[in-house]
């Protein structure tokens, strides 16, 4: 073979891998520097339900919309010792045996900070003896943020934008005792009057009114084999649910009895809103409230009692 002819192949196979390494790099690069895309939804107002989520293209079944952050989160009581302090993660057997609130990770320990350095400033048997003998877990959620108001990391009006539950006199009444505990918590702390000072009645029942519409119900998918296999007497005393968390996004969302969208939380309070089928472009997104395989008039009755709306899905309207 020529001594040209030997070059000029090993000229071509040079070329080729540089080619190669060129592409890759080229493809390495943009990996690095692609942003995140924003989700493919928008809120927008919907005929009869007020604002609502709309699909700004299409989205396949399956495809995960967005995942979402709580504004605001806490345990509920029967699994305050079992699950992380701050994100609600399971936690393992050595953490729930050492302390009455645990942490899953130092991280979570060192994010609670913001709540957690005012709320042991304070006194909280009687508030919190108040939620289990009644049996309320929104108070709970009310603390929580009242803390992080307090320590600068929320606004006070963080929740304002959500819509919120018509209340009966007798309901605000029933706040009035929870209002006077909570206040007492602090005001027996040594935190200053300036700092609690948005604390008010109207404060508290204002922030109760929009959690009772729009706290989700954490109920955890790892975990839940675990739960299933447990002794009977512990599956009758343990809630399902970890605890209750608001969201902003996700409290756009509205109801439908045959929805196109659901929301799961993994493994923590991170919420993932997936797709349960095809939804065309400006398509409305709706989750399901409740059961969903209960008969019309059990849905009716829940969503209004609970929700404070009578359902105008499609389902609902054909009466099935
Ligand atoms: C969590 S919020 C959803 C967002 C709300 N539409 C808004 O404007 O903020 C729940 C409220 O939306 C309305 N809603 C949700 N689903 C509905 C439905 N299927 N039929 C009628 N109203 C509905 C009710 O007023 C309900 O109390």
């Amino acid at each position: 073979m020529s001594c040209l002819l030997r070059y000029s192949r090993w000229l071509s196979r040079f070329k080729s891998r540089q080619s190669q390494k060129n592409q890759l790099l080229a493809f390495s690069s943009e990996a690095a520097t692609e942003k995140p895309r924003p989700p493919p939804i928008r809120v927008g107002l919907t005929e009869s339900a007020g604002r609502g989520v709309f699909a700004t293209r299409r989205i396949g079944a399956g495809d995960v919309i967005h995942s979402a952050k709580p504004i605001v989160s806490h345990p509920s009581l029967s699994s305050i010792s079992t699950v992380c302090y701050f994100c609600l993660k399971k936690l393992n057997f050595v953490e729930f045996k050492s302390q009455s609130v645990a942490f899953c990770s130092s991280e979570c320990e060192l994010n609670a900070k913001v709540f957690y350095d005012v709320e042991t400033k304070g006194d909280w048997l009687a508030f919190d003896d108040y939620c289990r003998t009644q049996g309320l877990k929104y108070p709970l959620v009310v603390k929580r943020l009242a803390c992080l108001v307090i320590s600068g990391a929320a606004s006070a009006e963080s929740l304002d934008i959500l819509q919120p539950a018509s209340l009966s006199r007798e309901m605000i009444l029933e706040m009035e005792e929870g209002f006077g505990l909570l206040k007492s918590g602090f005001v027996n702390s040594n935190i200053a009057d300036e700092q609690i000072a948005f604390l008010t009645k109207q404060w508290y029942i204002n922030v109760l009114a929009r959690i009772r519409i729009n706290a989700f119900r954490i109920e955890l998918a790892v975990g839940l084999h675990e739960d299933l296999l447990s002794s009977a007497a512990a599956c009758i005393e343990a809630e399902a649910a970890v605890g209750s968390a608001v969201y902003m996004l996700p409290s756009f969302y509205n109801h439908d009895c045959d929805p196109n969208t659901h929301i799961i939380w993994i493994e923590n309070a991170d919420a993932r809103l997936k797709a349960l089928r095809d939804i065309e472009a400006d398509e409305e997104l709706r989750i399901c409230y409740i059961d969903a395989s209960m008969d019309h008039d059990a849905r009716q009755k829940i969503l209004l009692q609970g929700f404070g709306f009578k359902c105008n899905c499609l389902r609902c309207m054909s009466g099935e």
